[in-house]
C-alpha cells in the first residue's frame, strides 16, 4: 500500500525565516519604519503572508487599512528574493529520498503563498519528490481548516496510510481537526513547548523521518 506524506514548508522542510523577515523590512523601509528582529518576525508566521502582514502593522502600530496594499509589497519584495538565505533543514533531501525509495508518495501543504512556494522548492532541488504543492492561495481556505490538508492528499490521488509532518501550532490544529497522524518538527518556528502541541510524534532531526514514517504506517 502506498502511503501519502503531506509536509508543510516553512520551518519544517525549509529555514525562510531570514528572506521572510528581509521582505517584512523591505516594506517597513519603503513604509519609514525601522527594521523588526528577525525573531519578532518570527513570530508572525504560520498563518500565511496576509497575517504575517497584519502581524507587523499591528505590532508597529501602523494603519490597519494600508493592509491589502503593505501585503501587495511584501509579496513582490518577497518573490524577488524568496530563495537568498533559505535552505533546507539538515538531512532533508536525503529523507526525501530515502522516503520516496520507500514507496511514499509526496505533498507540500504550506500557507505560504504558491508561487513562492514552488520557486523555493525548485531553487533548493526540493521540488523533484512532491507530486503535489498546494499554498496558502491556491484555494479559497487554508491551515488550519483541514480542506486545505485533504485537498493536498487528494491531489496525491493514494488510497493508503496519511501522515502530515508540521512545525507549528497550526499545522497540529489542522492534523487534529483532519484526524491525521502528526508528525511534529521541534526545531522550526513554534512558539509553545512542544508539551502543550497535540502531536503523534516530536522529532528534531530529520534523518530520523524514514524511520518514523516507517514506525507508523506498519502501526
Ligand atoms: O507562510 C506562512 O506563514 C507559513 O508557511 P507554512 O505553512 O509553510 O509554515
Ligand atoms: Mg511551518
Amino acid at each position: 500500500m502506498t502511503a501519502a506524506v503531506v509536509f508543510d514548508l516553512d520551518g519544517t522542510l525549509v529555514d525562510s525565516l531570514g528572506d521572510l523577515a528581509a521582505a517584512a523590512n523591505r516594506t517597513l523601509n519603503d513604509v519609514g519604519h525601522d527594521p523588526l528582529a528577525t525573531d519578532i518576525i518570527k513570530g508572525f508566521v504560520g498563518n500565511g503572508l496576509p497575517k504575517l502582514v497584519e502581524r507587523m502593522i499591528r505590532h508597529c502600530g501602523l494603519p490597519l487599512d494600508r493592509h491589502a496594499e503593505l501585503t501587495q509589497l511584501t509579496l513582490k519584495h518577497y518573490n524577488s528574493a524568496a530563495s537568498e538565505t533559505t535552505v533546507p533543514y539538515p538531512g532533508i533531501p536525503e529523507a526525501l529520498a530515502k522516503l520516496q525509495q520507500m514507496g511514499c508518495v509526496l505533498g507540500v501543504c504550506t500557507n505560504k503563498p504558491e508561487t513562492p512556494a514552488r520557486h523555493v522548492l525548485e531553487a533548493l532541488n526540493l521540488s523533484r519528490y512532491f507530486d503535489a504543492v498546494l499554498g496558502g492561495d491556491s484555494l479559497s481556505t487554508r491551515k488550519p481548516d483541514p480542506n486545505h490538508l485533504f485537498a493536498s492528499f487528494d491531489a496525491l490521488q493514494t488510497s493508503g496510510p496519511r501522515l502530515f509532518v508540521g512545525d507549528s501550532e497550526v499545522d497540529a490544529e489542522t492534523a487534529a481537526r483532519a484526524k491525521i497522524p502528526f508528525l511534529l518538527f521541534t526545531e522550526g518556528y513554534r512558539k509553545t513547548p512542544v508539551a502543550e502541541i497535540p502531536h503523534t510524534v516530536a522529532y528534531g532531526a530529520s534523518q530520523d523521518l524514514p524511520a518514523l514514517v516507517a514506525e507508523l504506517i506498519k502501526s
